[in-house]
């Protein structure tokens, strides 16, 4: 991966979006949207060239699974769709390594806009976190929107949106008495998702922002829900 052309500004994104995703929401215009559980999700009102792109950030603690887990399963392509429900079509166009992918989506349509696709590079990685005491990696999965000349934005069938996502994720474990085994009852994954979709094209602005409101929250809370499901009965994988 690393003499791969993208490879500079694969690494460059990701680390600025691990930073952009650890910055608080004290400062900055964020705005408190929804709420469920440890769940709290923040946008602040944004338009370019008369487009809504209000960037997202949302941030929950999962109990029972760790910060691996979680990418993991945003990451993979083979369960994308058993968890992703914005999306219609997915296919993987290029793979740069491992772990780093270029994704074609097709979203499903939001009336009355018309469709949207969207091709971006997808890239996990692990960051070990010094300057934290428990001392536990953090994982981070970023997703950059790229061009590709055999997918043009033009192809006339969908309007290509523009993104950048993140999915930073942190593992705390709560030792049990006795220097007993590690269980999945000991372990929380504090999460930070981050957001920052550009239409492509003209959509009204409330009804985006009414599909935001009521979508993102159903968007994190069944992908935690997934994966919660999927590991409880597996190792733990730290
Ligand atoms: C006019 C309609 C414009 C929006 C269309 C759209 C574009 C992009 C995306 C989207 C959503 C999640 C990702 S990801 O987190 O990287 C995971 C991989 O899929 C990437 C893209 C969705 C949607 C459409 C609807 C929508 C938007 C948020 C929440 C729920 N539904």
């Amino acid at each position: 991966a690393c003499q791969h052309r993208l490879w500079p500004e694969i690494d460059r994104i990701s680390m600025e979006q691990l930073r952009y995703a650890r910055l608080g929401v004290g400062e900055g215009g964020w705005q408190l949207f929804a709420e469920d559980g440890e769940m709290k999700m923040y946008k602040r009102e944004e338009e370019v060239n008369g487009m809504v792109v209000d960037p997202l950030k949302a941030c929950h603690m999962v109990r029972g699974v760790t910060g691996h887990e979680m990418c993991h399963y945003f990451f993979s392509p083979d369960v994308r769709m058993d968890w992703e429900t914005t999306v219609e079509q997915m296919t993987v166009i290029e793979t740069i390594a491992e772990d780093t992918l270029v994704f074609l989506q097709v979203h499903k349509r939001i009336w009355p806009a018309s469709q949207r696709d969207s091709l971006f590079w997808s890239h996990m990685r692990q960051v070990p976190d010094h300057n934290d005491r428990d001392g536990h990696d953090i994982w981070i999965v970023c997703n950059h929107s790229t061009e590709n000349p055999d997918f043009p934005s033009n192809n006339g069938k969908f309007v290509r949106v523009t993104l950048t996502v993140c999915l930073v994720c942190q593992t705390f474990i709560d030792p049990p008495k006795d220097g007993a085994q590690i269980v999945r009852d000991n372990i929380t994954c504090k999460i930070t998702y981050c957001s920052v979709v550009n239409p492509g094209g003209w959509a009204p602005a409330s009804v985006l922002r009414a599909v935001y409101k009521r979508e993102y929250p159903k968007f994190l809370k069944r992908f935690t829900a997934y994966v919660i499901d999927q590991c409880k009965e597996k190792p733990i994988m730290f």
